[in-house]
């Protein structure tokens, strides 16, 4: 399904490429760092990276931040927050919140493809507080009730 996204490349965005699926089916679009120059993540480092973008997603949805695989596998770099949520009525600028979680230092330039961003439907429950809660045979096990492997 697609739907219409509103994307504003703020100034210092502006001659980035928009972001863009990289393959007919992609679910992500790629995110570009609009940093000025070299941004270096020391081992354990994290950095609110720019994209330079800002965007007005339609109402009952919602932007998921997320890491490329490639940078996880091969530098040990993910989006600290992931999934990262843009809500419909943000307009500021898409930031990405970036660790380096791997040994070595990491370089990241300007218009490197830094995470990918997810447009999905999203729901607003409507809370009702209630005294008690329907059974079900799992009750309140979890965390590993179920057996380990
Ligand atoms: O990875 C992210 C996560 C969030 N945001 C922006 C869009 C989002 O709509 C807003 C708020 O995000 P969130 O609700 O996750 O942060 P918060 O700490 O709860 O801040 P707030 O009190 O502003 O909601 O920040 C980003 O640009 N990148
Ligand atoms: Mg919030």
């Amino acid at each position: 399904m697609t739907i219409s996204v509103d994307l504003k490349r703020l100034d210092h965005g502006r001659d980035l490429p928009l972001p863009a699926y990289q393959s007919e089916l992609a679910a992500g679009l790629d995110l570009l760092a609009a940093v000025d120059g070299p941004l270096f993540l020391a081992p354990g480092e994290r950095a609110l990276v720019p994209t330079g973008l800002a965007m007005a997603l339609p109402a009952g949805y919602e932007a998921q931040v997320r890491p490329r695989s490639g940078l996880a596998a091969k530098h040990g770099v993910t989006v600290l927050n992931t999934p990262g949520t843009i809500d419909a009525d943000y307009r500021g600028e898409v930031k990405v919140i970036l660790i380096n979680l791997g040994q070595a230092p990491f370089e990241i330039n300007r218009g490197d493809r830094i995470a990918q961003m997810v447009i999905a439907p999203v729901l607003q429950a409507e809370i009702r507080e209630v005294d008690a809660l329907p059974d079900t045979r799992r009750g309140a096990g979890g965390f590993g009730s179920t057996g380990h492997k």
